[in-house]
């Protein structure tokens, strides 16, 4: 089966996805993989198939914000993937995570309106434990600081008149903000797939974005590298762990 938007064949998945915002991230990503084959660039979704350790893994960029990458979710799951993991850049809340560090997403505060149309407003947008234990382990070899925690997920990025709500969740032990995490949550929970997340931090979010925000760092592509390491790792253990329970 075609898939309407990704323009991709339902045949060509892999039960594994990594799914990043930029197109030209989910390059680099499948550049690290053995046996790579572009199967499709449809807007803003650019679809790789390739392996590691004998896993078949898809790579998918599904955009920024949420609607968008929930098409991406969507017609992934759709497809039949079961497994999903964002790797993504998000703004810091907190000075020990300065920009270069890495977060795993536990959970995700939803301040965005995709999922408000979904479920709920008291539903959890929350990530799959086994995801979440395989990517912290992978990233914690790679990087002793890395985070682990609740991430915040909004709308917009740059600020208008209305204050943005980061002192809040700061203060309520948010780690970082970024823009699609809660919608994959949410998604993977409704249609039965599991889903994790893990972020590269490209600076504090609680100055002016407008100002401040550099996502093209040296720091940020360094961590960037280490988080796409992590997550092609933490795919290869989930998917032994799944077939020694088959
Ligand atoms: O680097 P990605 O994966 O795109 O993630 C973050 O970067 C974009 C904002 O520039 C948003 O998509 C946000 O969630
Ligand atoms: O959404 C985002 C992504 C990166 N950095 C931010 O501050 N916000």
């Amino acid at each position: 089966m075609l898939l309407p938007i990704l323009q991709v064949q339902t045949e060509d998945l892999s039960p594994y996805a990594i799914v990043c915002g930029d197109p030209f991230r989910a390059e680099k990503i499948a550049s690290k993989l053995d046996n790579v084959k572009e199967l499709a660039f449809s807007r803003e979704y650019r679809t790789f198939v390739g392996e590691a350790g004998g896993v078949k893994i898809t790579v998918t960029s599904h955009g920024v914000g949420s609607p968008g990458a929930a098409v991406c979710f969507e017609e992934l799951i759709k497809g039949g993937v079961k497994t999903l993991i964002r790797v993504g850049t998000a703004g810091s809340y907190h000075s020990e995570l300065p920009a270069g560090s890495l977060v795993v997403s536990t959970a995700a505060v939803r301040e965005e309106g995709l999922t408000r149309q979904l479920v709920p407003q008291a539903f959890p947008a929350v990530a799959d434990a086994e995801v979440v234990r395989a990517l912290y382990e992978a990233a914690l070899a790679l990087d002793p600081n890395v985070g682990r925690g609740i991430t915040l997920t909004m709308d917009a990025l740059f600020a208008g008149v209305e204050e943005f709500p980061h002192q809040k969740y700061k203060k309520a032990g948010v780690l970082a903000v970024e823009m699609e995490i809660a919608a994959l949550y949410v998604i993977a929970s409704l249609r039965g797939a599991r889903a994790g997340a893990i972020v590269a931090l490209d600076g504090y979010a609680d100055a002016d974005l407008k100002e401040v925000y550099d996502p093209h760092t040296d720091t940020v592509a360094k961590a960037v590298e280490r988080e796409i390491q992590a997550a092609i790792q933490a795919v290869v253990r989930l998917a032994a762990a799944d077939a020694s329970k088959a």
